[in-house]
């Protein structure tokens, strides 16, 4: 191993509680991008991380994004965008990562077993805490990577340019704009040799991946209402037509338990499946017991391997995500709501354009809504819509990351694909003309998007050393190569 791999992996581990001290106080912020009252937290969070880089000497700004589309009356949080070192290096390779500072709404009352945003670490060393793996241990791995070159006294591998935004978890409102201005000639981006994103998972606990393709998400509302207020269903059960009713036969005509979706021609968009590409699945490391274990239940729809990973890959699905304005609370309140929202949202794969999944939903959904003849009305919207990427791992990028993850965890990565979306990883590909490289820190435990979110202390330890490492492997590649 290079010497300065090795102080440097040294140094990762002397840092290792004041680097888990830094993942507590990002924790601390409630930074969740969904909720309004919510967004001057966000703001706090991505200015906290903004002074973590300024103090480190990292050339820092927060870019505004305006307005948030719809909700004109909220500012978006600020693109925190850097560079570091602060001057270019003009004999290095860039890269760009990417990462965000927002996450998923979490609460007490849905369950968690401890305060979801105060980072609690048991004696197993997992790492309890709203954002602990998705995404704020792998954006704070970049700064960890830069400080522990500056404790250990070694030259910075590479120009590395930063983009971490604050709407991730809101289908990156804002965000596709301002990455296509800033790659253009002479501005900041535009120097890019290559991309890196940390913000998804491995398959299961022991085997580290490379990622290389992601489904889109198109995210929708069915709101329906009728009456002027709430009822009481005493007194007029049976003699108003029920918003909720209506919602729940729509809702009910989108998807069967089996995960099948039920609107004509969404089949019909999906690229057939390939020979060559049926092989892929075999040799991945992922067994049922590792679905079982991050599912906490033996509910999976499929008895294999590869129809369960080609499930979360390379088909889409539907997941019917909650009802707004319905009754919620414990208890057995009898009473008519008088407008629901349902919100489902389409995981979409290769070739399916989001466009003419919409036009389906919607002819769909009214079609469905006019059969139940109500005197209510439907509305159906697309909140958000981000487009599924599939990238070539053959590439310096993929190979630089490959030898990283030999160095560090002594195996060589599986190639995967992930069901969920990061929606600019496209826009970051098509803007630079570069090619992107998804490499995950946390595992599939880590409950992402659900209660007890964690990110163990070895994933959080060994991925800075990983994003490190990567660094240093993409400095040693030919630079002849694309
Ligand atoms: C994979 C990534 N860490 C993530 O969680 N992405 C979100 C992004 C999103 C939100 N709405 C639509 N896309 C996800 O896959 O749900
Ligand atoms: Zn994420
Ligand atoms: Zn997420």
């Amino acid at each position: 191993m290079a010497p300065d791999l090795k102080s440097f992996y040294k140094t990762v581990d002397d840092l290792a509680e004041p680097f888990i001290e830094r993942l507590r106080d990002a924790v601390a912020i409630p930074s969740i991008s969904a909720e309004d009252e919510r967004r001057a937290d966000v703001v706090r969070m991505g200015m906290w991380l903004k002074g973590q880089l300024d103090s480190l000497g990292a050339a820092m700004e927060a870019r505004p994004l305006g307005a948030q589309p719809g909700k004109e009356h909220l500012h978006l949080p600020p693109a925190i965008i850097g560079r570091y070192p602060a001057k270019k290096d003009e004999s290095k390779r860039t890269i760009l990562v990417y990462g965000h500072y927002d996450v998923q709404p979490a609460s007490l009352s849905d369950g968690w077993k401890t305060e979801p945003f105060k980072l609690s670490v048991d004696d197993k060393g997992r790492m309890y805490g709203r954002g602990s793996t998705d995404d704020k241990g792998p954006v704070l791995g970049w700064l960890n990577v830069i400080e522990s070159h500056q404790k250990a006294g070694i030259d910075f591998p590479v120009n590395l340019l930063m983009c971490f935004e604050g709407m991730e978890e809101y289908g990156s409102e804002g965000l596709d704009d301002f990455i296509i201005a800033e790659c253009k000639p002479g501005k900041f981006f535009a120097d890019a040799d290559a991309c890196c994103i940390s913000d998804n998972y491995w398959l299961g606990t022991e085997k580290p991946c490379l990622t290389y393709g992601l489904r889109g998400c198109n995210y929708y509302s069915i709101e329906i209402s009728g009456p002027g207020q709430d009822l009481h269903s005493g007194v007029f059960g049976g003699t108003a037509q029920e918003p909720m009713t209506d919602l729940v036969r729509v809702m009910g005509s989108l998807v069967d338990g089996d995960g099948n979706i039920l609107i004509p021609g969404i089949k019909e968009l999906v690229a057939p499946l390939t020979k060559e590409e049926q092989s892929l699945y075999k040799n991945i490391a992922f067994t049922m017991d590792n679905l079982y274990e991050s599912l906490g239940s033996k509910t999976g729809i499929f008895p294999d391997k590869e129809s369960t990973l080609m499930g979360r890959w390379r088909y889409p699905s539907l997941s019917l995500h909650g009802i707004e304005g319905a009754f919620s609370a414990p208890g057995a309140k009898t009473v008519i709501p008088a407008k629901v929202t349902g919100k489902f949202s389409i995981r979409t794969v290769p070739d399916m354009e989001p466009q003419e999944v919409d036009s389906l939903v919607y002819s769909h959904v009214d079609k469905v809504f006019k059969s139940l003849k109500s005197k209510n009305t439907m509305h159906c919207n697309l909140q958000h819509s981000g487009k599924w990427w599939v990238a070539s791992p053959k590439h310096w990028n993929f190979t630089a990351a490959a030898k990283a993850v030999e160095s560090v965890w002594g195996v060589q990565p599986d190639l995967t694909r992930e069901g969920g979306s990061i929606p600019v990883t496209l826009t970051f590909e098509q803007a630079t003309g570069k090619n992107v490289l998804l490499l995950p820190m946390g595992s599939s435990t880590d409950a992402a998007h659900s209660v007890n979110e964690k990110l163990d202390r070895k994933n959080y330890i060994e991925g800075i050393k990983l994003l490190g490492a990567y660094l240093h492997y993409v400095a040693e590649e030919p630079m002849k190569t694309s």
